[in-house]
């Protein structure tokens, strides 16, 4: 398969909150990803900055505010969508205000793998529960397919930039990434 063509790239971020060993997502309740789970994000409007749009969905999607560090770039590309998307990644281990949920977004926090090994248990064997939180792991079975191949990397400490295109099916087709300590 050739990468997926476009004209044009419409911005967009997504922010990751961590707190110790868990992971804030929000549980997409419409619109384009509709039922995943995801970091806090959307369209970066006319003037504004990645960072001040990244800042601003995070409040109005889940009611907090964070200082976000730049992470990750991502295109994404998908037959349903005729402009690319070119993501900006944020994350914040702090944050201020009272989690909410917005019309947009249900937030849950979820628990963070320890090791490389045990996240790959989880994007292979879905629905597990952490014993010592009481609290299911990363829902990879239930996120962007591309996620699981980045965020355990980018939850480690790692930079990332790739591109992944989608298909019809709305299954993951092509995909390149690189990781930066
Ligand atoms: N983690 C991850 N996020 C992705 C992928 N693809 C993709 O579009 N996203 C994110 C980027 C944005 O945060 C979000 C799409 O933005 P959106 O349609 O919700 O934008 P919005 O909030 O401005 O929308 P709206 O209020 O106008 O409905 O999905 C992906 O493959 N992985």
């Amino acid at each position: 398969m050739d990468w997926l063509p476009f004209n044009k790239v419409k911005p967009y971020t997504n922010a990751f909150v961590r707190q110790g060993n868990q992971l804030l997502l929000g549980y997409k309740k419409r619109g384009f990803g509709k039922g995943l789970y995801n970091g806090f994000g959307g369209k970066v409007d006319q003037g504004e900055t990645f960072a001040d749009a990244a800042t601003r969905e995070l409040q109005e999607e889940a009611g907090i505010t964070a200082k976000l560090e730049h992470r990750g770039t991502l295109l994404f590309m998908s037959p349903e969508i005729t402009e690319a998307a070119h993501i900006e990644v944020f994350y914040a281990e702090t944050f201020e205000g009272t989690i909410t949920e917005s019309d947009e977004m249900r937030p849950e926090w979820f628990a963070i793998p320890s090791t490389d090994e045990k996240h790959r248990e989880i994007i292979q064997k879905a629905k597990q529960v952490d014993a010592v939180s009481g609290l299911r792991f990363i829902p990879y079975d239930e996120m962007w397919e591309d996620d699981a191949l980045w965020l355990p990397a980018f939850l480690s400490g790692h930079h990332f930039i790739g591109r992944a295109d989608f298909g019809a099916d709305g299954r993951l087709q092509k995909w390149w990434f690189a990781l930066k300590s």
